[in-house]
């Protein structure tokens, strides 16, 4: 369903061109939520971004649903765009409007009818459970709220994707855990397909069936969460799931997620 297929990106900084994706593939099937997890800098919120194509790589192809988005026109991509949300760890809701009128807007911008945003924002709200602060401002809402209005926000378009950076990095644990059961639960009712990117372990273990690893912009090592066989290769991956031994960049101490 997705298909990063040898994905390169490079940005341009003050101190030269610095390379944040180097030849990464990954695989996504119909169905799954699929974990991209790796520490600060790896590279993994620009290769989430890579798949709606916010993010442009250099090389490499991005294929959704058979389609090669590199290759698409302007308007063809922002189509195709419609059917990926994508939702972020400073929730990026728009503080002059209401959780109505935040969940509103992308329906604004597809030009459907007030009655018929009116009924989608309804349910939406309802699913999950906001339908008593339809009318209340995101400054009075806590985290998980603020996040639950992100993710009606993105669901009331139908996606068949859901791109998730980092969702829950800036939410307690005890929401957290909430958050995550409610993105699954809506992987199961609706079978959307989820990509998920952290630097949490639990996240991952909490709801991927699938995961990939990456460091210093390469995917290091993919697996699924549930094979019995899986015996982690890098140092990386031993780290993570073991918390075993300690991951150490040459002068820089220890690695901090
Ligand atoms: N627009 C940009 N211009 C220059 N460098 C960038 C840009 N975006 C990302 N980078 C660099 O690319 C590298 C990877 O960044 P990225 O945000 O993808 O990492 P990450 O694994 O998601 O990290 P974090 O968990 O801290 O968000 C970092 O070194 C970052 O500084």
């Amino acid at each position: 369903m997705i298909l990063l297929d040898n994905i390169n990106k490079t940005f341009v900084t003050p101190g030269g061109k610095f390379q944040a994706i180097s030849s990464a593939s990954l695989e996504v099937d119909q169905g799954d939520i699929y974990g991209i997890i790796g520490f600060s800098g790896a590279g993994k919120s620009t290769l989430l971004r890579t798949i709606n194509l916010l993010e442009k790589p250099d090389s490499g192809s991005v294929i959704v649903d058979g389609e090669d988005l590199t290759l698409l026109t302007k308007k063809q991509l922002l189509k195709k765009r419609m059917s990926m949300g994508m939702i972020f760890q400073n929730y990026n809701l728009i503080g002059n409007r209401t959780v109505f009128d935040n969940v509103s807007f992308p329906l604004e911008i597809a030009g459907v009818s007030k009655s018929e945003r009116r009924k989608k924002i309804r349910e939406c709200l309802e699913i999950v459970g906001l339908s008593d602060k339809a009318d209340h401002y995101p400054v009075t809402l806590s985290g998980g709220q603020k996040q639950r209005v992100a993710i009606a926000r993105t669901m009331v378009t139908q996606p068949k994707i859901l791109l998730c950076d980092e969702p829950t990095s800036a939410l307690d644990p005890q929401t957290t855990e909430s958050i995550l059961a409610f993105l699954k639960e809506l992987n199961e009712k609706s079978g959307i397909t989820i990509v998920i990117v952290t630097h949490e372990m639990e996240v991952i273990k909490s709801i991927c069936n699938k995961v990939s690893v990456m460091e210093n912009g390469h995917v290091v090592e993919k697996f699924q969460l549930k094979d019995p066989n899986f015996v982690p290769q890098t140092r990386i991956t031993k780290f993570l799931f073991n918390n075993e031994i300690e991951v150490r960049r040459e002068g820089e101490g220890v690695f901090v997620g």
